[in-house]
């Protein structure tokens, strides 16, 4: 991955989403993107390749050293087209490996070491300026505090830990439905030792899903989108 990017004249608007495992950042601001016409910019991807990378190397995340040096070669590309998206590592799409429980599993301790922060931090920003979109919406766990902070729109998007993992096991059919939600806290609780996910700092609107359905939940982040930007 190189360190720096050619920074194009114009940027696009930039949305920017954070929230807990199983919010639905990602499946909400594709769809939110494709109704606005946005591009989408899924950044747990990139961590979640580099920990796909780190485990085809036979080694494990939570070896800092290990995780740096699959960095040095990581030859990492995303679509941010929400209706093509694909995720690929040299020529290998790993769009769906990198959803595996085991890759969940492992993500976090590549999260946790500053200097891929810094270099995903440093492309994710690379990635929407040259989008070519009228907007992007980029969603994460630090997205609207560390990546975008100036941002002109920036929405924490939350539901109750309960209904999160109930969502998430829906997902994960063939698995025991106490060990996702298991493994969805695990991972929250040591994500959240790197950022807060969880309050919304200060100017970041708050969307709770918990009781809403996944139309209503879209409407309402388009909602806090139009009425940023003021499109209507
Ligand atoms: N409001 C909603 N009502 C019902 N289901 C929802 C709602 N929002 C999202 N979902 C579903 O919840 C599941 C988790 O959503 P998603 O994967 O987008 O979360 P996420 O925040 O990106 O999670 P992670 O950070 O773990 O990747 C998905 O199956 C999604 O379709
Ligand atoms: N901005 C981000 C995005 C992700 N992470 C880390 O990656 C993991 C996977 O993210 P998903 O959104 O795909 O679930 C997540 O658990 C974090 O460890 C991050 O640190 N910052």
């Amino acid at each position: 991955m190189p360190e720096s990017f050619p920074v194009p004249e114009s940027s696009p608007v930039t949305v920017a989403i954070d929230g807990p495992a199983g919010s639905g950042k990602s499946s909400v601001s594709k769809q939110a993107a494709r109704v606005l016409g946005y591009g989408f910019l899924d950044t747990g991807a990139a961590y979640r390749a580099l920990a796909w990378r780190v485990l085809e190397r036979g080694d494990d995340t939570a070896d800092a050293q290990a995780v740096v040096r699959a960095l040095d070669d990581f030859d990492y590309a995303i679509s941010l087209d929400p209706d093509d998206h694909w995720v690929r590592v040299g020529d290998v799409f790993v769009t769906d490996d990198i959803r595996e429980p085991r890759v969940s599993a492992a993500v976090s301790g590549v999260a946790r070491v500053p200097e891929v922060r810094e270099r995903v931090n440093v492309l994710f920003r690379a990635l929407v300026a040259a989008s070519g979109s009228a907007g992007v919406i980029v969603e994460g766990r630090d997205i609207t505090t560390v990546v975008f902070p100036d941002a002109p729109v920036r929405i924490l998007l939350t539901a109750s830990p309960e209904v999160r993992a109930a969502r998430r096991s829906a997902e994960l059919t063939g698995e025991d439905a106490a060990a996702v939600a298991e493994a969805l806290h695990r991972r929250d609780a040591s994500d959240s030792q790197v950022v807060d996910f969880l309050t919304a700092a200060p100017g970041v609107v708050v969307v709770d899903s918990t009781d809403l359905d996944f139309d209503r939940t879209v409407d309402a982040v388009i909602d806090v989108v139009r009425t940023a930007t003021g499109e209507n």
